[in-house]
Formats: structure tokens, C-alpha cells, sequence
């Protein structure tokens, strides 16, 4: 099947007539072609979203919120369909998509169409000089969205929904890796009424495509999810340019086990932070850190569960882990597993790639338990981004905390404990932008979303989305 850019509301070819090859994960195979758009495309894309942004930026809430609500509710009308797409293109088990990937992105949608009703902004009485400030919160204009293959829908619809909510045209690139279900969004936004040029969807490799939107004059900010090194390419261009950036980037989290937690919460929980969606998610807990005092039990406990879990045929409903996203992660990741030994560590389950019957050349790899002693290890200081996890053990909650500061990463961190003065001390002491204590992703989209260090700048969700997506503007009125 080949897939087109959305343009001014159109599907069109890309002007150079080059694509690139859309492989399903789970079989390693193509099945697909997607446009390899050029700077020509994006300029084109640029000039729809400029033509469109005077009449957007003024609709009303009401329509702009009723818009957003119809594009959430087609969404779920089609879950199963948006399901099943997402889980060819991204090899992940279509029981996640159908219960995670695809309901979230209809809630980024219904929460961002709620969200615009209820923003606002202040005013300021400058008393005893008879002068009265209030701030204009105006859309930007025309606005970059870059989102990466791991979380497809979820994540792109993360930041359009939000941009268009406040009253921006959008420019907008999925990951070449997985264009599929963003594609799909272009007919849903038609189908819901959405005009022409709010939102344009162009395809392509980060480092044209995605270069040409971050390098375009005529885009003022660039809200952006995936690798750290990418983000910090990103901002060197950008930068320059005084545009506006968000930057969500990767995450190295530490999972802190104390034995006065409940343990099998904490266990059923830590298993899914390690290796939910084949482990693929910038928060999951990679580094998990266990009290010494429960050490042994949560090692052989943890293993004999994760031994347990099916690494399958990404369609079939009992598969806990699918593919991973392409063959180059696949060997990216199993590259890790392949220096655990000399970087220390000890293999204690997994680490080898599996062969799926009937799927012979898809991605797969059995969930990965390695041992380590030193947090200075490769394992322990680059994100991986697959089904991998170190496990190691601390005695003094100093120690805990120091191992999980220790790393350049500052995305995200879990704690498992019932002691409230440690809760308090490790959530203020922790250099991360979210804490989870007893859980992990448990998400309400109110809450400021993003990282600290390598992990990033700035904030997504709730309002903090909706001020990063407008200009603030000050009118200072002196009076008689
Ligand atoms: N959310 C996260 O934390 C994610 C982290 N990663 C990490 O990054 C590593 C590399 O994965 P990639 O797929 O290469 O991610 P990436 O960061 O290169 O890709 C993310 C998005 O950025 C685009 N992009 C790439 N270069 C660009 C450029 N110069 N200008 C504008 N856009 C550009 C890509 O086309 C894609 O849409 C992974 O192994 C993983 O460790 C990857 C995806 C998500
Ligand atoms: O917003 C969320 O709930 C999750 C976001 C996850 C990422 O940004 C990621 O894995 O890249």
C-alpha cells in the first residue's frame, strides 16, 4: 500500500515522486511505501498552514473544542481498525494498541477539546498607578510536530491536539518507521470537519524531512519527542532561529525497590515498566534497584515471572511481548546484550533473539534480566530502548538515591515504598520531572510531562502544552 502527504486537506504524492520502503515488523517484510518528501513538500505543507492560520486562530472555542471531540470520538468509532494498523506498522501486541495506543490518542483529542474551554489567562492591577495589565495568550502561527515510531498515534496526536486546540496550524512528520495510523488521522480530521491547512501531515526521513520543518523560517516552534542526540541536533538549529522548543527525549529510570513495600503490587508493576510495548517507552524503569534485604527474593520471583511471558505473533491476543520496532533496533539493542559480560554484568534470562514460528524474519528478542554491580556500566548509563533491564541491589536509602541520580538522564523515576518520610525525601531529591510512588505511568493528562538533564526541556500536558503552543503578550493600560 502507498500512503500520501495530507496537504491543505489532500492526499497527494510527494513532488519528487520518491518513497520509501514501510516494513511490518512482525514478518520483516515490506509492506508498504511511504512518500520520501523533500523541502519542496514542506513548503507546501508551510504555505497550506499559513493560508489557513487567519481563519483558525479566529473560530471559536466552541467550534474548535466540538472539532476535536468529533476527531475523538471517529477515533474510538474505529479502535480496532486504528488498532490492528498500529500493531502491523509497529510490531507491538494489538491487545496494547487496542487498550493503550489508540483510546489515548481519542483522549489527547477529548481532553485538549475541554482543555481550550477552561484556559485562560491573568490580569495584573498595577495599584496606585492607575494602570491595569492583562495577557493575550495568541496561537503561535504555523508550528512543527516530530514524533517518534514507539508510541505512534499516542505520541503525535500528543502534540497536534494541543497545537490546533490553541489555535495554531500545524506541520506535522510521524517516524518513517511507522507513518501508518498518522496517515490514517489525515481522513479522520477530514471526516470530522477540521478545515483545510490546520493540519498537514508529510512524510519522510528525519534528516530531510524532519530538517526541512525544524530549518523552515515560517515555523515558529518545534515541538518534538525521540532520541537525546536528535533533540540536542534539533536545538542547535533551532536555536539560532529564537524559535520555541519543546523537546521530550529519552530516559535511563531508575526503579527503586524498598522491602517495605507491597510486593506484589510492586512486582506485577515492575514487570510492565520493564517490558511493556518490548520495553520501547522512554519511561520504562530499565534500571531497577532492589533493597539488599529482598534482593534474592525479588531476583528469583522476577525471573520466574518474566520467563513466563509470551514473545509472539504481535496478532495474536495471549502475545505479552511482540516485535521489536525495525531490524537496526533490533541490533542496536542486542548489541547491549552482547558487551553485558564485559561491561561486568551477568546474564540472568534471556538475551537471545527469538524465531516466532510462520514469522521466521521479524524482530524478536526474549525479555533480557542482567545482573550488574557497577552503575557506571554501559548497560546502566545509555538507554537501550528494548526489552532490557538491569537488576542490583542497595543497603542505605543514600545509596538509592545516589545510583539513581547518577546517570545523565532525568526523565522519570519509581519508588516502591510505605514509608512516607522516604517518599517525601526521594520525591523532592530525585532529579527527574516525574515521580511515580506505588505505580508506574499511571497518567492524568493535567500533569506537567517531561524531563530534566538529557532528558529534555520544557513541559507537555494540561496547560503547560497549551502555554508552550501560545505567545504570551502583555497590554499595560494607564487610565486617568
Ligand atoms: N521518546 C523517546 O524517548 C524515544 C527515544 N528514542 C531513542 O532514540 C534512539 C534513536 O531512534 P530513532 O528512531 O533514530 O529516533 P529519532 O529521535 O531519530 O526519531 C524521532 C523522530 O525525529 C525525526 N528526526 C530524525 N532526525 C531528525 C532531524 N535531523 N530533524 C528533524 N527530525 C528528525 C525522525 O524522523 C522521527 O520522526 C532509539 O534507539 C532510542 O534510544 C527513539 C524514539 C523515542
Ligand atoms: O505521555 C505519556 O503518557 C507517555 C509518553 C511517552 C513517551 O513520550 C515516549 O515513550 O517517548
Amino acid at each position: 500500500m502507498k500512503i500520501k502527504n495530507y496537504i491543505n486537506g489532500e492526499f497527494i504524492n510527494p513532488i519528487q515522486n520518491n518513497w520509501i520502503e514501510n516494513y511490518n515488523p512482525a514478518i520483516g517484510e515490506v509492506y508498504g511505501q511511504i512518500p520520501d518528501s523533500t523541502k519542496e513538500d514542506v513548503e507546501k505543507a508551510v504555505e497550506a498552514a499559513k493560508k489557513a492560520f487567519p481563519k483558525w486562530s479566529n473560530t471559536t472555542l466552541d467550534k474548535r473544542s466540538k472539532i476535536l471531540s468529533k476527531i475523538a470520538a471517529l477515533i474510538l468509532e474505529k479502535l480496532d481498525f486504528l488498532a490492528a494498523a498500529e500493531s502491523k506498522d509497529n510490531g507491538k501486541p494489538i491487545s496494547l494498541a487496542a487498550q493503550i495506543d489508540i483510546p489515548r490518542a481519542a483522549a489527547n483529542f477529548q481532553f485538549f477539546a475541554n482543555a481550550i474551554t477552561q484556559f485562560s489567562s491573568e490580569a495584573h492591577e498595577s495599584v496606585g498607578l492607575n494602570a491595569m495589565n492583562f495577557t493575550l495568550r495568541q496561537p503561535i502561527g504555523v508550528v512543527g510536530c516530530i514524533s517518534p515510531w514507539n508510541l505512534p498515534l499516542y505520541l503525535f496526536t500528543w502534540k497536534i491536539a494541543p497545537a490546533i486546540a490553541a489555535g495554531n496550524c500545524v506541520v506535522a512528520k510521524p517516524s518513517e518507521v511507522t507513518p501508518m495510523t498518522a496517515y490514517l488521522l489525515g481522513e479522520i480530521c477530514t471526516e470530522a470537519g477540521l478545515p483545510k491547512g490546520v493540519l498537514n501531515i508529510v512524510h519522510g526521513l528525519g534528516t530531510s524531512t524532519g530538517q526541512a520543518i525544524v530549518e523552515h523560517p515560517n515555523i515558529k516552534a518545534i515541538s518534538f519527542t525521540g532520541g537525546t542526540a536528535t533533540g540536542a541536533h534539533i536545538a542547535r538549529v533551532a536555536a539560532p532561529m529564537f524559535k520555541k522548543l519543546s523537546l521530550e527525549l529519552g530516559g535511563k529510570n531508575p526503579n527503586i525497590i524498598f522491602a517495605d513495600c507491597d510486593y506484589e503490587k510492586m512486582l506485577a508493576t515492575t514487570i510492565r515498566s520493564s517490558f511493556a510495548n518490548q520495553g520501547q517507552i522512554c519511561l520504562c524503569g530499565s534500571r531497577i534497584f532492589v533493597e539488599e534485604k529482598i534482593y534474592d527474593r525479588f531476583k528469583q520471583d522476577f525471573i520466574e515471572k518474566v520467563a513466563a511471558l509470551k514473545v509472539g505473533n504481535p496478532s495474536e491476543k495471549d502475545t505479552n511481548i511482540g516485535a521489536l520496532v525495525s531490524k537496526e533496533h533490533l541490533e542496536k539493542v542486542k548489541s547491549y546484550i552482547d558487551i553485558a559480560e564485559n561491561e561486568g554484568g551477568k546474564i540472568l534470562l534471556g538475551g537471545s533473539k527469538v524465531v516466532v514460528e510462520g514469522n521466521e524474519k521479524g524482530y524478536y528478542l526474549q525479555p533480557t534480566i542482567i545482573e550488574v554491580f557497577d552503575n557506571q556500566c554501559k548497560l546502566n548509563q545509555e538507554e537501550i530502548f528494548g526489552p532490557v533491564v538491569t537488576i542490583m541491589s542497595f543497603k542505605t536509602d543514600e545509596e538509592a538515591l545516589t545510583l539513581a541520580n547518577d546517570v545523565k538522564y532525568g526523565l522519570s523515576a519509581t519508588v516502591w515504598t510505605n514509608n512516607l518520610n522516604r517518599t517525601m525525601q526521594f520525591s523532592k531529591q530525585l532529579q527527574t520531572g516525574i515521580v511515580w510512588v506505588n505505580t508506574w505511568l499511571m497518567r492524568d493528562l493535567r500533569t506537567p510531562f517531561g524531563g530534566q538533564k538529557a532528558s529534555g526541556v520544557g513541559r507537555e500536558g494540561g496547560f503547560e502544552a497549551l502555554q508552550f503552543f501560545t505567545e504570551a503578550k502583555n497590554i499595560c493600560i494607564q487610565y486617568e
